[in-house]
C-alpha cells in the first residue's frame, strides 16, 4: 500500500510477547524492578520455544491505577511534541529502564504506559506509552486519546479527567517486519482510530489495556476480535496488568493476541503470566532461510482476509456522511 505516511516495511513473520505484569504496588522502585526482571525474562522465551522480536508490558506498569496516582508517580519523559525524541536528558526513571531493558535484551519494546508530566506545562499529565528499538532508541509515543471516564452505577465510576489531559495524535511505528499502530486501553472503543491507523498501513495494532471485571467479561474480547480486528483486517493484541484482588483496581486480566479473521491466537488467564505468538506464519523453508540474513514470512492470514473479504476497498467513503457534527 502506498500512503502519503510513507510506505510500511514489507510484512514479515515475528514473534509478539506480551507481558501480563503482576505485583504492581504503592513502590515505584520495586514495579520497575519487577518489570525489568519480566522483560529479561520474556525475552528468553521463558516458558515457550519463541524468542520474541516485540515486547509488550501492560497500561501503567509503574503505578497503581487511579486517577489520584498520577499526579504522584508521573515523570517528565523529556519530549516536546514536534521536537525529536531524545532521552538522552530524560529524568524519568520508567524511561531509563526501559530504555536500558531494550538494549539489554536487543529487543523491540512497547513499554505499557505511565503517567506522564509535560515537559513545559506541570499541570498536564497524559497516560504515555513509550516504544524503544533494539538500540534502546525511544523512536515512539502514545498519549492515551480517549480519557477513561465511566460511571456504571453500582458497578464501576471511573474518571481519568480528574488528573489526566488526552492525547491529541494518532501514533504508529515502523519495524523491519511491520508498521505497528499504537493506543491505550479505552481507545479501543473509538473506531476511528483503529480505523485512522489500519489505513495508513499499519498490519498489527498494539494497545496496553486495564479492563475491568464489568466491562472487561463482556467487551475486552468482542472489542479486539469483533470489532477492531475484523473490522479493520489487521492483527490486534491488548495486554493488560494480572488481576490483583488486594489492588484498588481489579484488572480483568486476558491479555490477549488476535488475527484479522477474528481468531484469538494467544490469550492468558488471570495471574502473572508471559503469552507468546506468531504474527503471520512461520514456514519450515522459512525457517532455514531465517538462519541466513533475510527470511521470508506468510502474511498468508492478512492477505487472505483482505482478498477473500475485501471491505478494505470497498468502503464508500462517498456515502459516509461526516458524523462529527
Ligand atoms: O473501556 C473499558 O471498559 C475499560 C477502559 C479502561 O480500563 C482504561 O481505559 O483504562
Amino acid at each position: 500500500m502506498t500512503n502519503r505516511f510513507g510506505n510500511p516495511p514489507p510484512f514479515r513473520a515475528f514473534t509478539l510477547a506480551l507481558v501480563q505484569l503482576g505485583r504492581i504496588g504503592a513502590n515505584k522502585q520495586e514495579n520497575l524492578h519487577h518489570a525489568r526482571e519480566m522483560i529479561l525474562k520474556a525475552a528468553k522465551g521463558e516458558g515457550s520455544s519463541k524468542k520474541p522480536d516485540v515486547i509488550v508490558l501492560p497500561e501503567c506498569f509503574n503505578s497503581p491505577y487511579g486517577h489520584v496516582h498520577f499526579p504522584v508517580y508521573a515523570e517528565k519523559i523529556g519530549y516536546t511534541p514536534g521536537s525529536p525524541y531524545d532521552i538522552s536528558k530524560s529524568t524519568s526513571e520508567s524511561v531509563k529502564m526501559l530504555s536500558a531493558a531494550a538494549k539489554e535484551v536487543k529487543t523491540w519494546l512497547i513499554g505499557g504506559s505511565i503517567p506522564e508530566r509535560d515537559a513545559e506545562d506541570d499541570t498536564k499529565i497524559y497516560n504515555t506509552c513509550t516504544v524503544y528499538n533494539p538500540e534502546g532508541d525511544l523512536i515512539a509515543m502514545h498519549r492515551k486519546v480517549h480519557l477513561f471516564d465511566i460511571d456504571i452505577p453500582g458497578k464501576i465510576k471511573f474518571k481519568e479527567s480528574e488528573t489526566l489531559t488526552g492525547g491529541k495524535t494518532t501514533n504508529f511505528f515502523d519495524t523491519d517486519f511491520a508498521r505497528i499502530g499504537l493506543g491505550i486501553c479505552y481507545d479501543i472503543r473509538f473506531p476511528e482510530l483503529a480505523m485512522i491507523a489500519a489505513r495508513r498501513g499499519c498490519h498489527v495494532l498494539i494497545y496496553p489495556g486495564a479492563f475491568n471485571m464489568t466491562t472487561g467479561p463482556l467487551h475486552w474480547e468482542l472489542l479486539q476480535r469483533g470489532s477492531r480486528a475484523v473490522d479493520n483486517q489487521v492483527f490486534f493484541s491488548m495486554c493488560s496488568p494480572a488481576r490483583d484482588l488486594s489492588a484498588g483496581y481489579h484488572a480483568w486480566g486476558h491479555s490477549m493476541i488476535v488475527d484479522p479473521m477474528g481468531k484469538v491466537l494467544k490469550e492468558a488467564q488471570e495471574g502473572e503470566e508471559i503469552i507468546y505468538s506468531d504474527i503471520g506464519e512461520f514456514q519450515p523453508m522459512m525457517i532455514l532461510k531465517r538462519l541466513g540474513l533475510t527470511f521470508f514470512a506468510d502474511p498468508k492470514v492478512f492477505n487472505e482476509a483482505r482478498a477473500g473479504i475485501p471491505v478494505t476497498t470497498q468502503r464508500r467513503f462517498d456515502v459516509y456522511v461526516d458524523v462529527s457534527q
